[in-house]
């Protein structure tokens, strides 16, 4: 007897037909967006998109005009406390702190607030330590945080929203401000609870960092999440220069060893799912009358893609 397929997991946090206007002007319109436990998603848009606005609401820090948001099941506008039990978050950047006080006061202050939360984790000062020392604070534990630079801020930040081993992780922008080092701290960290289970989203505007390690990308204009990249999918197309993009595309899709098509001027881009089928595919488009100036490995560049993704859309 077959088995049935292994089912998909069961989001951790899920966005359905959310829409949020401010007084008569709509910043979110019809936002659907799904994240699983151990995924990354990454939100990306121009200034003005709207990208800080559904993290707000997806926090529960703002109301949707309508729509729901659930973490873990449940709905964080009417289970609020529980819902966001399973919630670490960084909505402000830097997040705010006591500046008289030391690093390590205001985290104990903030597992205090957390441990509040029906169902939290509890955080006891080793737990404090350790994720001081994961975001390479430890030296810094016993000072103000009225004397921290801004990126240690925004490590801080970072360490008061994984502090209670969150099942979902929200960061707005979590390395703006950060130096080289940071940023690829800021990475690991991610990476690492993701592997852990974590479900994972966060909002940036740099591309090419982003693409070395989320999974998914949801491209927001205009309040509207125009297009969701697959970054996995994207792996092992191969591209083709052709006068008439759309056109081989289309005419490659026919092929059954195709998975997908897709196009970025001038290449028509498509899943061979094996390299040995690029005779096929040249034959192919030979038969379909289209003349191909260069065949290639496409090495997805995220930025080029979203630069021609929202040119069009605005
Ligand atoms: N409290 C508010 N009242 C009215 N309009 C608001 C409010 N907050 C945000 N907006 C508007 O909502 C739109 C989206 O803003 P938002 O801050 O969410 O964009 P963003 O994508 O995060 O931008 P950035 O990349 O610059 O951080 C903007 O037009 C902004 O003016």
């Amino acid at each position: 007897m077959t088995q049935p397929p292994p089912e998909a997991p069961a989001p951790a946090l899920e966005v359905r037909g959310l829409h949020k206007r401010y007084g008569r002007h709509s910043v979110l319109h019809d936002i659907d967006l799904a994240v699983a436990p151990g995924e990354v998603y990454a939100l990306t848009g121009p200034n003005g998109a709207g990208k800080s606005t559904l993290i707000r609401t997806v926090t529960g820090l703002a109301f949707p005009t309508s729509g729901t948001v659930r973490l873990c099941g449940r709905d964080v506008h009417v289970d609020g406390p529980r819902a966001r039990a399973a919630l670490g978050a960084v909505v402000e950047a830097p997040a705010r702190f006591h500046p008289e006080f030391t690093g390590t006061q205001n985290l104990r202050m903030h597992a205090g607030l957390a441990a509040m939360a029906p169902g939290a984790e509890r955080v006891d000062a080793g737990r404090i330590r350790e994720v001081l020392a994961l975001l390479e604070l430890t030296r810094m534990a016993d000072r103000r945080v009225g004397e921290y630079s801004l990126g240690q801020r925004q490590r801080l930040g970072v360490a008061s929203a994984i502090l209670a081993r969150p099942r979902v992780l929200i960061l707005d922008e979590p390395t703006s401000g950060l130096d080289a080092l940071g940023i690829g701290l800021i990475h690991r960290i991610v990476t690492d609870l993701a592997a852990e289970g974590c479900a994972v989203l966060l909002s940036t505007h740099h591309l090419r960092e982003i693409a070395t390690y989320a999974h998914r990308v949801g491209i927001l204009t205009g309040g509207r999440l125009v297009d969701t990249v697959d970054l996995r999918a994207r792996q092992a197309a191969y591209r083709f220069r052709v006068s008439d993009p759309a056109g081989a595309a289309e005419w490659l899709r026919r092929l059954p060893f195709v998975s997908g098509v897709g196009t970025r001027t001038p290449y028509a881009l498509a899943h061979l799912g094996d390299e040995a089928r690029v005779p096929d595919a040249l034959a192919h488009l030979g038969q379909g009358g289209f003349r191909v100036l260069e065949a290639a490995p496409d090495h997805f560049d995220l930025y080029e893609y979203y630069r021609e993704r929202v040119e069009v859309a605005v």
